[in-house]
């Protein structure tokens, strides 16, 4: 069976109708302006085939450990079907109702007590569904951890299983799906934007609400500690560097945890993107060295839109030699970084050295360095010591040591700011190694402080749209983690 890409598949349900723009009611009742009616799958087979290598993949890309397969009734039972007969996975049946004869059960075929069913969903919205199979499993003695869904309308789904010990796959999210069809032309502008204003305005979890099924608390442990403080707060403490302090308060004032990654090789296009995106982003980062026309007055041009808009920047360089070469490398050289970069990032590989090099000609100019304590790369060797060992060295630096590159919250203390690249609406990966996380997996579950996108902005038809989704969404993400942490 061929491997058909995301995006081919996303344009083969739009040609079988299986997306539908206009209005709509959905199992809740709520109106909406686009509907994903996968029961047309069955009137499609090879699609249907498509579709179920598709989630098989994303089973096996998340490794994930199961006795037997159940599909949710019934648009989502072929799916199952096909995936487990063209596997040999045992399969479970959920029955909708119990037969009055017969053995009466509502789960057919074997399974011991205690084993684990992985569930598929063909689409999701609040998630309900999948939490109705579970709880028949549940009755029926099976666990359930994992359930993997085509198609995520990212109205809360997620959320609700994760409150409920289940953790949600999606494969499509309503954004990739968006961006899909309106990059094939398919849909205007418009209607697109007109549908993620709907999702960004109707995500149906609340964590804060009593479910009313007796199940365990939504509240959900987004963050390891009880009490968050907020950017505005972190900012006023009495240790946190006066470069941090800055960036903490442009973020609290222009509601934007938003660092674009302007990953661009014309300096006009660089700040043809700064200009037009400033006023949604805290952060504009920066290659300098893929450039092929860099010129002293780009980055003066660079620095006077930077205090138009109100962002700091940040030159990616990743330092990583011994102090006394990364000293002149930062200061000096064609591009003089240290002259116009707020922010440069480091590798902890050579030891301190590197970091008192920076400093020594950073700190006089009121510069902030990030130490890089895991990256978004597949096989990163960043982990577990290693990122200990950086976080030691940042404690110990942190008079130039502002924060981390980090896929996830390395520690406690409110001072330092944590980053994190690989941001899409989508998690996924490019091909070339890059892992991607959803804004609020990495807000709010991983309890980071800045996201950094690159080409889920720069690939997008509308880059300045874009960059507005990428900013209500991280914004949304933290403060629904502040209203998580009981403030
Ligand atoms: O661990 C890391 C460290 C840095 N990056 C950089 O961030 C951007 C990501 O770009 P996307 O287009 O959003 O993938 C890019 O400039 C990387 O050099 C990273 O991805 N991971």
């Amino acid at each position: 069976m061929e491997n058909v890409s995301i995006d081919t598949i996303i344009l083969k349900l739009h040609d079988v109708d299986a997306v539908k723009f206009g209005e709509y009611k959905l199992k809740t009742g709520m109106m909406t302006p686009i509907y994903i009616d996968l029961r047309v799958l069955v009137s499609h087979p090879v699609l249907m085939n498509q579709v179920s290598s598709l989630i098989y993949q994303r089973v096996q890309e998340e490794g994930l450990q199961f006795d037997s397969v159940c599909g949710v009734p019934y648009t989502a039972l072929p799916l199952a079907t096909i995936i487990c007969s063209r596997h040999e996975l045992p399969m479970l049946i959920r029955r909708k109702e119990a037969k009055d004869y017969g053995t009466k059960r509502l789960v057919e075929g074997s399974f011991r007590e205690g084993d684990t069913c992985l569930i598929i969903e063909d689409t999701v919205t609040t998630g309900s569904s999948i939490q109705e199979t579970a709880e028949v499993l549940y009755k029926g003695g099976l666990k359930v951890t994992d359930a993997v869904v085509l198609m995520d309308r990212e109205q809360g789904g997620v959320d609700m299983l994760a409150s409920q010990g289940i953790k949600l796959h999606p494969i499509i999210s309503m954004f990739k799906l968006l961006n899909v069809l309106l990059a094939a032309e398919r849909i205007d502008t418009k209607t697109a934007q007109s549908v993620r204003e709907f999702i960004l305005d109707n995500n149906t979890f609340s964590p804060k609400e009593d479910n009313g099924n007796g199940g365990p608390s939504t509240k959900k442990p987004c963050m390891e500690q009880n009490v968050e403080l907020s950017y505005a707060e972190r900012a006023k403490l009495p240790n946190v560097h006066p470069l941090a302090s800055k960036l903490l308060k442009t973020m609290e004032e222009k509601q934007s945890n938003l660092c674009v990654s302007a990953d661009v090789t014309s300096s006009e296009e660089l700040l043809q993107l700064a200009d037009s995106l400033g006023p949604n982003i805290c952060l504009l980062k920066t290659h300098v060295d893929i450039l092929k026309d860099y010129t002293a007055a780009f980055c003066q041009k660079l620095q006077a839109l930077a205090e138009k808009h109100n962002f700091l920047i940040f030159e990616d360089r990743k330092f990583a030699d011994i102090g006394n070469t990364v000293k002149h490398q930062y200061e000096g050289g064609l591009y003089q970084i240290s002259s116009w970069s707020h922010i440069v990032n480091a590798h902890a590989v050579p030891g301190p050295g590197v970091v008192k090099g920076l400093s020594a000609v950073g700190k006089p100019l009121g510069r902030g360095c990030l130490l890089i304590a895991q990256m978004s790369s597949q096989g990163s060797l960043a982990t577990g010591e290693y990122t200990q060992a950086v976080l030691k060295m940042s404690e110990e630096h942190s008079d130039f040591v502002i924060g981390f590159i980090c896929g996830s919250k390395i520690t406690k203390r409110p001072e330092f700011i944590h980053m994190t690249p690989g941001v899409q609406m989508q998690a996924g990966g490019d091909g070339l190694g890059q892992q991607y996380s959803t804004p609020e997996e990495v807000l709010c579950n991983k309890g980071s402080d800045v996201i950094i996108v690159g080409r889920g902005i720069l690939e997008a038809p509308d880059r300045l749209k874009a960059a507005e989704s990428y900013r209500k969404s991280g914004w949304k993400a933290y403060t629904k983690r502040l209203g998580q942490s009981g403030q």
